[in-house]
């Protein structure tokens, strides 16, 4: 099969992968796909490093062969295991060990900004699951290319995958000697979310809630400071109020004169991916709400404006003070 036949059936595979099953040509095309990667990079190794790298490449072909293909049970067991160990061992609710929350929220709500902050008052890692994908994706590893055709399409990438750089990230976090989490990103899926309550205790949820033409304006705003990271928003957002909702006003964040000229748009920041977001979203995420609210953990929070409004009303729901006042710059 050529090669451009193959990646667009596998492709297809992925599409097929969201729905109830896979089939049998999808599950062939992407063990193809992995065996072809398996031998490109095999030809990269000489012979006398070859256990290491073989591990490594079966590893990767492993993980390539998952991203276009729903995970088996015996691949998330072995994810969820890693997970499991990438946590601090006493994951009970003792006194006074770090708050292990999560965020939810349609693409463009604005948990990176209301996470990085509430990370920096309480000392505990913000961790986002698409920053790690995008770390991923600028690595230019075997992965990326794949992982970017799927983000660039607003889909999700598989739970083992995504877990597999959770666990990472989380072991990063537990050789740091840092402990607690506000995950941002993660649980995508109700099976994430199981998965995540098999292996510790989440203590809180807060589900981030703004109206839907605010977000698809939000997400069209959002900017990156390519040198600083910095975050801003060049969207001004003003709806009238109607239908007894209030007017909602949001001024722009801009950035700073030095990094105006420094300015990027994420690739998956445009109006027809932004929509597929937020159809993936209603499909696959929103049952992640009702899971936790049916655990008596879902905080739903209505932005009620910019942010340092709904920071102010944040903090007061969570029963919080800002006595220093920390920030990030994050928006
Ligand atoms: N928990 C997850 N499960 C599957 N895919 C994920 C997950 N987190 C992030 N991703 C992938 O990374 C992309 C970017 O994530 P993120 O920055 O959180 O986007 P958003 O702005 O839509 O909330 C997602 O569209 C998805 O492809």
């Amino acid at each position: 099969m050529a090669n451009a036949a193959v990646d667009a059936f596998c492709t297809n595979g992925e599409v097929l992968a969201t729905g109830f099953g896979v089939s049998v040509s999808s599950t062939f095309c992407t063990a193809i796909k992995a065996t072809r990667l398996a031998s490109s990079q095999r030809s990269l190794f000489s012979p006398d490093i070859s256990n290491h790298s073989s591990r490594l490449m079966c590893r990767r072909a492993a993980s390539v062969r998952n991203i276009c293909t729903k995970s088996t049970e015996a691949d998330l067991h072995r994810v969820s295991s890693a997970l499991s160990s990438s946590l601090p061992v006493n994951n009970s609710k003792e006194k006074g060990r770090n708050v292990q929350w999560v965020f939810l929220g349609c693409p463009g709500v604005g948990k990176g900004t209301y996470a990085a902050r509430l990370s920096t008052l309480l000392g505990v890692p913000h961790i986002a699951t698409g920053d790690l994908v995008r770390h991923e994706l600028s690595s230019r590893g075997p992965l990326s290319s794949q992982l970017a055709e799927i983000v660039n399409r607003g889909k999700l990438i598989s739970d083992e995958i995504i877990i597999d750089l959770l666990s990472k990230r989380l072991e990063e976090a537990q050789a740091k000697g840092e402990t607690g989490f506000i995950l941002d990103g993660f649980p995508r899926t109700v099976r994430q979310a199981e998965i995540l309550e098999g292996v510790t205790d989440i203590d809180l949820v807060i589900n981030l809630k703004l109206r839907e033409e605010a977000l698809i304006a939000k997400c069209l705003g959002r900017r990156i400071c390519s040198e600083c990271g910095g975050n801003y928003n060049v969207a001004c957002i003003d709806i009238k109020g109607e239908d007894g909702n209030p007017r909602m006003y949001m001024p722009p964040l801009l950035p700073p004169p030095q990094c105006e000229s420094k300015l990027i748009t994420r690739s998956d920041d445009t109006e027809e991916v932004v929509k597929e977001r937020l159809r993936v979203y209603n499909e696959l995420s929103r049952p992640v709400e009702e899971f936790y609210r049916l655990r008596g953990k879902l905080l739903e929070f209505d932005l009620p404006g910019g942010i340092p409004e709904s920071w102010r009303k944040l903090l007061q729901a969570l029963n919080l003070d800002d006595h220093d006042n920390k920030r990030t710059a994050a928006a």
